[in-house]
């Protein structure tokens, strides 16, 4: 909407969408920002999609699949935004668009971005992945503001897993943090899980150097040395003792690693890539290990060149 452009913005929930277009705010999940008169909320997916030049899906990665399936196809091409890995299936967010509208055009939107710094115009940068070109550069062209630069990129996978391991890397450095381990340990972790990103990027047909981009290295930096991270302060509050179950019950957004950890170790897996540093969030997530114990099993694995 910043960019010029008019939004359809479709919600679920009727008494929501009715409440989110009177008062023009989201209360649960963006409180205190104010949706621009550009913005139209509504609870009519055919109303929000009519005349759609693209879709962007918003939703965790874990909703993708029964979103898509409850939204009109018009054809539009689709930008997502989540990241993550979808469960059971261990696919993608592109992939499961794949499996339900094969061959559309797609796109992925990814990088170091707050929403609440997005939505206050604070200057940003993103990464807009396709393999299509045209795609790229027309969703790249509107949704490009003088304070949110749009880098286009050709490595979708690259970026989808850049999203997705950043997410339970920044579980571990909140874990690490919320433990006492140091912040020694942190910069160890998170650039041992760099490595761990970088290599199933490799594997599943990406570029090693997406991972040092915005979706990869770039959003680890924001969400693993700080709180504002929702993984990472779960991580923190695991690690001080509170049980998965309590730490979620009492937070309103998405910890996208929590369903991702066990899944990206399982797409690792089939590609025969060890992913150390996610395995142990995943036990750790489970219950089956202790923030030290997991530190302890990485430090104790066989020593080799980095
Ligand atoms: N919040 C942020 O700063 C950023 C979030 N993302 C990614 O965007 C995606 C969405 O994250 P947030 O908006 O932050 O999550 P959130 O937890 O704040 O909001 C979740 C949204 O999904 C909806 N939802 C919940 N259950 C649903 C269901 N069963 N079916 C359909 N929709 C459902 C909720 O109504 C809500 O609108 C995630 O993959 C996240 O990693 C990416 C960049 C930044
Ligand atoms: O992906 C994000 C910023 O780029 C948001 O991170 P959290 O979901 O950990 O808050």
């Amino acid at each position: 909407a910043r960019a010029g452009n008019a939004v359809g913005l479709w919600a679920r929930n009727p008494d929501r969408a009715a409440a989110m277009a009177e008062s023009r705010q989201n209360a649960t999940y963006l409180p205190g920002v104010t949706l621009s008169p550009a913005i139209e909320v509504t609870a009519d997916p055919a109303a929000a999609l009519a005349d759609a030049l693209f879709v962007l899906l918003v939703v965790p990665a874990q909703f993708l699949r029964p979103v898509l399936m409850a939204l009109p196809d018009t054809g539009a091409p689709v930008v997502v935004c989540a990241k993550g890995v979808e469960r059971g299936t261990l696919r993608f967010p592109l992939e499961v668009l794949e499996a339900l509208r094969p061959g559309r055009p797609a796109a992925v939107l990814s990088g170091p971005n707050f929403a609440h710094e997005i939505a206050k115009g604070l200057p940003a940068a993103a990464v807009l992945a396709s393999a299509d070109a045209a795609l790229r550069k027309t969703a790249g062209d509107l949704l490009g503001t003088a304070g949110f630069r749009i880098y286009g990129g050709d490595d979708p996978m690259g970026v989808q897993v850049g999203g997705a391991a950043k997410n339970v890397i920044s579980i571990a450095a909140g874990a690490v943090i919320g433990a006492g381990l140091g912040e020694n340990a942190r910069a160890a972790l998170v650039t041992r899980g760099l490595a761990e990103l970088s290599r199933l990027t490799v594997a599943l047909g990406g570029r090693a150097e997406t991972a040092a981009g915005l979706s990869g290295l770039g959003d680890l930096l924001l969400t693993t040395t700080g709180p504002g991270s929702r993984n990472t302060s779960l991580g923190v509050e695991l690690a001080r003792g509170a049980s998965l179950a309590d730490a979620l019950a009492t937070r309103v957004g998405v910890a996208e690693g929590v369903e991702t950890a066990p899944a990206i170790v399982a797409r690792a897996a089939e590609v025969g890539v060890e992913l150390p540093i996610c395995a142990a969030v995943a036990d750790l997530l489970a219950g089956g290990v202790s923030v030290g114990d997991a530190m302890g099993r990485l430090l104790a694995r066989p020593r080799r060149d980095e």
